[in-house]
């Protein structure tokens, strides 16, 4: 049994008491969640809450220091090459040089894995077409951040981490982001969505993990935590359920 009570059928991601300071901070405290194959799963939290830290943990990017983590069977940090082989990330800040061309980025991220996928379609996808020779320093922030989804995916991966997916977008680009990533859902690939954006986490996830200072506080489908909460949206529940006692 996980967290929210069920048993997750073909789990693909497994994170058991996860634990990881940064000197005194605590970032995360103490979070469990299991994600199922095909699923989207939201992590949701206040600003410092440690949703960014979990993933980077779970791709592999930091060491915890206490917990188990498996993705795809594996140990993201003993498995590393593996697990970054079938793991597609977008990380906020994930800056690429000013210089490098979105089409040189495209195929060097393309040259990392066996069978990736046909980056012209996706630049297509995400908008970016005919920007291949524009460089990355000269790209707006939204089209920055289409880059970033697009080197998530090019190398088809199993499971895709999305820190932020459409922060900055405007609401076409946000609306198309969505539906790629529903088409990437539908081609069997498991997603871990961090948001702050409720309609993106409604439209979009299967279930979300409320995560507050480093612990998770609520697990469950969009419209179980609206009716646990007793409070008539998404966000409203997110409040409710993050609210602290002054
Ligand atoms: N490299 C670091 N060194 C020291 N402290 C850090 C580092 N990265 C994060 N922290 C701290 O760990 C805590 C959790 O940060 P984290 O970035 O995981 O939160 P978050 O939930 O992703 O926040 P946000 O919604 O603002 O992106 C915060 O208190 C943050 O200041």
């Amino acid at each position: 049994m996980n967290n929210d009570g069920r048993r997750r059928v073909n789990a693909v991601i497994e994170v058991e008491h996860l634990h990881k300071r940064y000197g005194e901070t605590v970032a995360v405290d103490d979070v469990s969640f299991t994600v199922g194959r095909g699923e989207i799963f939201g992590i949701l939290g206040r600003n410092g809450a440690g949703k960014t830290t979990t993933v980077e943990c779970l791709v592999g990017l930091r060491a915890p220091d206490g917990g188990t983590i498996r993705v795809l069977g594996r140990d993201p940090l003993r498995d590393h090459a593996e697990v970054t082989r079938r793991v597609g990330v977008q990380l906020q800040d994930g800056q690429l040089q000013d210089r490098l061309r979105v089409g040189e980025a495209m195929r060097l991220y393309a040259s990392f894995y066996p069978e990736p996928a046909d980056g012209t379609a996706l630049l297509e996808q995400l908008g970016l077409e005919g920007k291949e020779r524009m460089p990355y320093g000269r790209l707006s922030g939204g089209q920055k951040q289409r880059l970033s989804i697009a080197l998530a995916l090019i190398g088809r991966p199993r499971i895709a981490v999305l820190d932020e997916l459409t922060t900055g977008l405007d609401p076409h680009a946000r609306r198309d982001t969505w539906d790629l990533i529903e088409a990437v859902r539908a081609a069997g690939v498991t997603i871990v969505l961090v948001t702050h954006f409720m309609p993106e986490a409604e439209r979009l996830c299967d279930r979300v993990a409320l995560i507050d200072a480093g612990r998770v506080v609520h697990t469950g489908t969009p419209a179980e935590l609206v009716e646990r909460s007793g409070e008539p949206t998404l966000e409203d529940a997110y409040v409710t359920l993050t609210r602290r006692t002054p």
